[in-house]
């Protein structure tokens, strides 16, 4: 394929794979992906079959060890690396099947991509507004030459770095230039904007600024976002944060805002498990610890749930 099918653009390719709920129509779908690196001969399987369905709109925070392969991830959802097995598809795209053509015009139009190190964001001998009109230019009739510098301006100050316009780089806090990248990222309106550890190198005032210009672009422009992140605070500030552990994806923990007894706004964390096609799921590696669940445990079907015990059929 090409490019996006007829049948991925109403959302029957996504709704087959069994991802997208009910009237929301998934946007990235990742089924059983795998990626395997050869370095001196040895190999490391970096993705082990990760199930991931994000529907549009989403702001999803991913977190793991070192190693866990969220960066392995977020390449193949860039279209800069493509995945050895398994299928992946954003906004109808095939992300393992697409040729040349398509993947040149998926980076430049569907995707968008910040990175940890501010200074491989922008280019340090162009101004914040040159940087930004620089997608618009090479993606060509995306956004009309006439409309680019007013679409520059925008979102200089959606991002809160209108006064950065003129400026190159080297006149920007570390946090300004970041701002700036999600600008660069987002000139060509990509339905997906990811970012890799983008407030790895910031202070923390830096970082919560970031984190706002996330939201706001995902509440106002209502582009999907998928950040990877080690920052606790980034991933307890999302709605949903999705954790991979040993190239899969584990368990996640999804947040809305509920009123308590006494009438005040809470928010409140639910923690659920990735189970895939075959029934396997990973229990949260704190629950299994905590109860000593190690090789087999028990389970029971109730009415409306399972139970999981810790193995004691050596007891007695
Ligand atoms: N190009 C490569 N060649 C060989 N091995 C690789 C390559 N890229 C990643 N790996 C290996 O794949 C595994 C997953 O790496 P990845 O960078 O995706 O992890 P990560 O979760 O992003 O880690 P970190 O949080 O440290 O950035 C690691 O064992 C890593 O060494």
């Amino acid at each position: 394929m090409s490019g996006p099918t007829a049948a991925a653009a109403d959302g029957t390719a996504a709704r087959s794979r069994g991802g997208a709920r009910p009237g929301r129509e998934a946007l990235v779908v990742c089924d059983r992906l795998v990626r395997i690196f050869t370095a001196d001969g040895v190999e490391v399987q970096a993705l082990q079959g990760l199930d991931l369905v994000v529907g549009p709109g989403e702001l999803t925070a991913l977190v793991g060890a070192s190693g866990s392969g969220k960066s392995t991830l977020l390449n193949i959802l860039a279209g800069l690396d493509t995945p050895s097995a398994g299928a992946a598809e954003v906004a109808g795209f095939d992300l393992v099947a697409m040729d040349a053509a398509a993947r040149l015009r998926y980076r430049r139009e569907v995707v968008g991509f910040v990175w940890q190190q501010a200074a491989r964001n922008l280019l340090p001998y162009l101004t914040a507004a040159q940087n930004v009109c620089l997608p618009m230019q090479l993606a060509r009739d995306r956004v009309p030459r006439r409309q680019r510098a007013g679409r520059v301006r925008e979102l200089l100050e959606l991002l809160g770095v209108g006064h950065c316009h003129d400026r190159r780089p080297e006149r920007m806090s570390g946090g300004e230039q970041q701002r700036v990248a999600i600008a660069v990222a987002l000139a060509n309106s990509p339905a997906l904007l990811l970012a890799d550890e983008p407030t790895g190198e910031l202070d923390s005032r830096s970082a919560d600024e970031i984190l706002a210009a996330m939201r706001t672009v995902n509440e106002e422009l209502g582009t999907t976002v998928l950040i990877v992140t080690h920052d606790a605070s980034v991933a307890s500030a999302v709605r949903r944060t999705v954790a991979i552990r040993d190239g899969r994806t584990s368990s996640e923990v999804l947040r809305r805002a509920a009123v308590d007894e006494h009438g005040t706004e809470v928010v409140v964390a639910q923690e659920y498990v990735t189970v895939d096609r075959a029934g396997r799921l990973q229990l949260p590696a704190g629950f299994a610890e905590k109860l000593a669940i190690r090789n087999r445990a028990r389970v029971a079907l109730q009415p409306d749930h399972i139970t999981v015990h810790r193995d004691d059929s050596h007891a007695g």
